[in-house]
């Protein structure tokens, strides 16, 4: 079964951990990224607090996106580092033996097995498909899943471009984790009908 990992937008306004809640409340998500890129570290420290303590009445872990002593003194559950944002010793030395550590391993089979070997608790491959929420590095194919649950217990996420209409391929290829953005915070319904509909789609 899979379960949904919730990106933050990059920019967030004063309404967000009201909308937050609310999307939170309407489906099943396991796990929240904030993914604050367009905030500065100082910003991230003052809205952060708030966005925890709403995922954590809800039982869904924290990942703060790039910055692991950040995400140590906030006390999120965990962080998501890319290939360029320190080292995964680093990161579990800055958050502790039961922190998540996540790793952006793109279309390459090498750099998860790597990441694997170093100790990450999930490898992230992407972008499946087309995204508005960054220009990714590379495009991933549907069969790094199935070859990546073939060989390994490590969960995997699946990222980039996710939507209620394509979700179930990546599901279906063998994605743990569902990774969403834009699916979710851009949908023509809004965010509750995306995070509803997409939950129904987990199992
Ligand atoms: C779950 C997940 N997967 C991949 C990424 C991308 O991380 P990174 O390559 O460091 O790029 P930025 O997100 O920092 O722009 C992610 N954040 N989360
Ligand atoms: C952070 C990231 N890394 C690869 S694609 C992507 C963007 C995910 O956002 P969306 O779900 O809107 O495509
Ligand atoms: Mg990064």
């Amino acid at each position: 079964m899979a379960e949904l990992y919730l990106l933050t937008p990059p920019k967030i306004d004063a309404d967000f951990a009201d909308v937050l809640a609310r999307t939170l409340d309407a489906g099943r998500v396991s796990a929240l990224q904030l993914r604050l890129k367009e905030h500065s570290d100082a910003e991230i420290e003052a809205l952060a607090p708030k966005l925890i303590e709403i995922a954590h009445q809800r039982g869904v872990s924290v990942i703060l996106n790039d910055n692991p002593a950040l995400a140590a003194k906030l006390g999120c559950d965990g962080v998501h580092i890319g290939q360029d944002d320190g080292s995964i010793r680093d990161a579990r030395a800055a958050l502790g033996p039961k922190a998540i550590v996540g790793v952006t391993c793109h279309d390459s089979r090498h750099l998860a097995m790597t990441a694997g070997e170093q100790g990450a608790d999930y490898v992230a491959f992407g972008a499946f498909f087309d995204t508005a929420t960054k220009s990714p590095k590379t495009r991933a194919d549907l069969d790094i899943l199935v070859w990546w649950t073939e060989l390994f217990e490590l969960p995997c996420v699946a990222i980039g471009g996710l939507t209620l209409e394509n979700v179930s391929e990546v599901i279906a290829a063998g994605a743990d984790y569902i990774a969403v953005c834009g699916g979710v915070w851009s949908h023509p319904d809004g965010p509750e009908a995306a995070c509803a509909g997409l939950s129904q789609l987990l199992d």
